[in-house]
């Protein structure tokens, strides 16, 4: 039951106890930053993590599928340019994909994020946790030794998200991979069925395909990624028809069976999908299960709901807060510790007696959240976006124009021979101001970030027409968006 490498908290003798000034459930990205910021800010901190620290992020998601993808997109980017593509010979070593891989999640121990936490001078407590009333949590340490965390100023929620399961006949009753198996496996399957083509499924088809396994993917929208503009879902699919992967799209699975070393799927139409492993990517949820949220007053099913604070809805008393996945918001890292900086910053704020102020884009507000989050999905082509869609920007009252356009221009003809690529950009008419952006091609990540910077920041396209992009790089998009607005 003790905490391990901080300063203990003040014990509560009548009830076996501890009490810190405030106690984080969770230590993935949301956890771990909001701890962190909070012992900087001068306050006590208990981080309470039933697994690893550092999430599902550092181990089993954004780390592992990214090192997954990476040397699939090396290969394929060499192999576009002309001199270089000569020089590509042989087949991509799976071995040395995973040994890669493996070294990024640290061989799954969490011994540096807990060195961190340390250091940070957060005390960490190894167990499963659950709020039982106000400002008190339980724990139930590895060992099954249960005992109480009481915070004095607040407990912050960070549990994170669980993948959902679709209602399928069958499949309960065979063994299938989740995110966690596709990114921790120790070889290639042969073949891997993917239920599910949203950004989990299509970044793990594609960099397993890319590994050399027969990959098929089985979606119940019209293409991959239907929740993004049809021209991402459309280059995307020929790009992963390119590498070898068999779609079924508006598919409707009506069962799933095993038999010894495969699984079969069979659609609506009569189609039967076998491979030997099934990938199940049909979405996440809040990770609510078992957290005590009923002791509050609140529904134990469904994601935490937040205000623009981090502060639980319907919790009076201003002491109970949450980050991350688990309030239902975009399922992403780097949303999760945004988030967290600002929990952080009201908790010690309120903690120290100083105003929390409520202005957009203040300190102590979410504000990006409502239509700045960015998203990267990192297939070949690459998926970034950011803000709104036409149709959400003319649903919320804005004038809109939006122009379209390839990403042809000599920084990407440079980069790849025939460079595929597609921009959209979504305008304010009234104010000239971007409200959106979407780019889709090979190595468009790192463009994301001036488009972020000039919707948060309300950059008056004139001005941008001063930011000059040099020349030749994919950047020049820019350029050619302003030029076709008219500039
Ligand atoms: C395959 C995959 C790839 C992804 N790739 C990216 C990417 O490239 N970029 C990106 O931005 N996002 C990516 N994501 C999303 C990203 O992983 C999540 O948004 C992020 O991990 C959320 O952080 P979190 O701290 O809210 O939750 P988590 O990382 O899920 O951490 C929650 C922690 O809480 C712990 N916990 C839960 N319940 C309890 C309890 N009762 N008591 C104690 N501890 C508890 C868990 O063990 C866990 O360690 C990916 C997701 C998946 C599945
Ligand atoms: N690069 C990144 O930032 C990154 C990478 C991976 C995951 N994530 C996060 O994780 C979250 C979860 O990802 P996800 O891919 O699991 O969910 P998702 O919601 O993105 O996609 C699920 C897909 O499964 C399909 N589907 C659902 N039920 C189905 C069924 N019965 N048959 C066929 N298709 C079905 C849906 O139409 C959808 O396309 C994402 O929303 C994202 O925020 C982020």
């Amino acid at each position: 039951m003790a905490a391990t490498g901080a300063e203990s908290g003040e014990a509560v003798a009548e009830s076996g106890g501890y009490e810190y000034d405030v106690v984080v459930v969770g230590g993935g990205p949301a956890g771990e930053n909001v701890a962190g910021r909070v012992a900087a800010g001068g306050l006590s901190v208990a981080l309470v993590e039933r697994e690893r620290v550092g999430g599902e992020c550092s181990f089993w998601a954004c780390m592992p599928s990214k090192a997954l993808l990476r040397s699939g997109h090396a290969v394929t980017a060499a192999r576009r340019v002309d001199g270089a593509r000569q020089a590509v010979t042989g087949d991509i070593d799976v071995s040395g994909t995973l040994r890669r891989r493996d070294s990024f999640v640290d061989q799954w121990d969490d011994r540096r994020q807990v060195d961190w936490v340390h250091d940070a001078g957060v005390a960490l407590f190894r167990g499963s946790a659950w709020l039982a009333g106000s400002r008190e949590v339980m724990v139930r340490d590895p060992d099954g030794t249960t005992f109480s965390l009481y915070a004095g100023n607040a407990v912050v929620l960070a549990t994170g998200s669980v993948p959902v399961r679709p209602p399928i006949p069958g499949l309960d009753q065979v063994d299938f991979w989740d995110s966690r198996a596709a990114t921790s496996a120790e070889r290639a399957p042969e073949s891997l069925a993917v239920l599910g083509a949203g950004v989990v499924g299509v970044e793990l088809a594609q960099a397993w395909a890319r590994l050399g396994t027969h990959v098929r993917m089985i979606e119940s929208g019209p293409r991959p990624l239907p929740s993004a503009p049809d021209f991402a879902g459309d280059l995307l699919e020929a790009a992963l028809r390119a590498d070898g992967v068999r779609l079924y799209s508006d598919a409707v699975v009506n069962g799933v069976s095993s038999t010894e070393g495969s699984v079969t799927l069979e659609l609506a139409d009569g189609t039967e999908v076998s491979a030997e492993r099934l990938l199940v990517a049909t979405g996440r949820r809040a990770a609510t299960g078992h957290l005590g949220l009923e002791s509050v007053g609140l529904h134990e099913e469904g994601a935490v709901d937040v205000n623009e604070h981090g502060e639980v809805r319907g919790v009076p008393g201003g002491w109970l807060y949450a980050a991350g996945d688990v309030t239902g918001q975009a399922q992403l890292t780097h949303q999760a510790k945004y988030a967290a900086r600002v929990v952080a910053d009201v908790v010690v704020a309120r903690a120290t007696g100083r105003h929390v102020t409520t202005d957009a884009f203040g300190r102590y507000m979410t504000s990006a959240n409502r239509h700045a989050v960015p998203t990267v999905i990192f297939t070949d082509p690459a998926v970034a976006q950011i803000g709104y869609s036409p149709e959400r920007a003319e649903q919320d009252g804005h004038r809109v124009r939006t122009i379209e356009l390839d990403m042809a221009s000599a920084g990407a003809e440079l980069r790849a021979d025939g460079y595929r690529g597609r921009a959209r950009f979504v305008i304010d008419e009234r104010h000239q101001v971007l409200l959106g952006a979407v780019f889709v091609g090979q190595d468009v990540a790192e463009l994301l970030h001036a488009a972020t910077i000039a919707i948060v920041g309300e950059v008056p396209l004139a001005r941008l027409w001063h930011a000059v992009p040099a020349f030749p790089t994919l950047s020049e998009v820019w350029l050619r968006l302003l030029e076709s607005y008219g500039l």
